[in-house]
């Protein structure tokens, strides 16, 4: 009905990039941030500036990750390291934390000047999937997941949420790890086997496949189709109005 197999009865949705258009503020946010950094590197050390690269580095290193597994996986490709620090060090802090907040304070600031307008089609598809009674869920690395869900008027349109504040308080470890797709279809009531998941990360693909889900819903709006089915994707769409469409309605 809704274009997934017969068995499927819960639906498990990514955030930015899936259902909003917010996966380019994130990637924006962390350009002004590591592009900062980087230089303020380059001049303590004499070494050249290499900019980050929102493109590619984005997309391997950081997108789809929890905010501080996003900073570490960066700099470590970089050959930096960096300590940990504490969850609420300042955005001053050349810590883990200091400057995955730092990039928070970048984005909430362009958030919350611009607006959320969801994605229509995502629109469109989670009022089919409740016509159709399939359960529906978000499944976000994101602390900022309630507060974009809101903004962008969708928040009712789904029964559970699982966030980076979840995750950080029930311990569960962040995408590519299976465990917060698992959290929510097990608060939805489902077997592994009888959600799908829909994300548009390799990091969100991946968990799809490590939980062996029902089925993986590839959602390509930056042109990564083959590395999103190399990760783990059964299906590839550029829109989740594709799959009505598909479905014939
Ligand atoms: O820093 P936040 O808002 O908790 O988000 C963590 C991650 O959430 C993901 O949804 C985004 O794709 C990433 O870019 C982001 O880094």
């Amino acid at each position: 009905m809704v274009g997934l197999p017969e068995h499927i009865k819960a639906c498990l949705f990514d955030l930015d990039g899936v259902l909003t258009p917010t996966a380019d503020v994130h990637r924006a946010a962390w350009k002004a941030m590591f592009d900062a950094f980087l230089a303020g590197q380059a001049e303590r050390t004499g070494a050249p500036f290499v900019p980050f690269d929102a493109e590619r580095e984005y997309h391997v290193y950081v997108d789809g990750k929890a905010r501080a597994d996003g900073v570490r996986s960066f700099l470590e490709s970089r050959g930096i390291t960096l300590p940990d620090g504490a969850h609420d060090d300042p955005v001053t802090a050349d810590t883990v934390n200091g400057l995955g907040n730092r990039k928070n304070a970048v984005l909430l600031q362009r958030l919350r000047r611009s607006g959320v307008r969801p994605y229509p089609g995502s629109v469109a598809y989670l009022h089919a999937a409740a016509e159709a009674g399939l359960r529906r869920a978000v499944v976000s690395a994101s602390a900022n997941c309630r507060e974009v869900l809101v903004a962008a008027g969708i928040e009712d349109l789904l029964e559970a949420r699982v966030d980076g504040i979840t995750a950080r308080s029930e311990g569960l470890r962040g995408k590519p790890h299976p465990d917060t797709f698992l959290a929510a279809a097990e608060r939805l009531g489902v077997a592994a086997r009888e959600a799908a998941v829909f994300e548009d990360a390799l990091a969100g693909v991946e968990a799809g496949r490590a939980g062996a889900f029902g089925h993986v819903v590839g959602v390509d709006r930056v042109g990564q189709a083959e590395a999103l089915r190399e990760h783990g994707a059964d299906v590839v769409v550029a829109d989740l109005g594709d799959l009505l469409a598909e479905a014939g309605r």
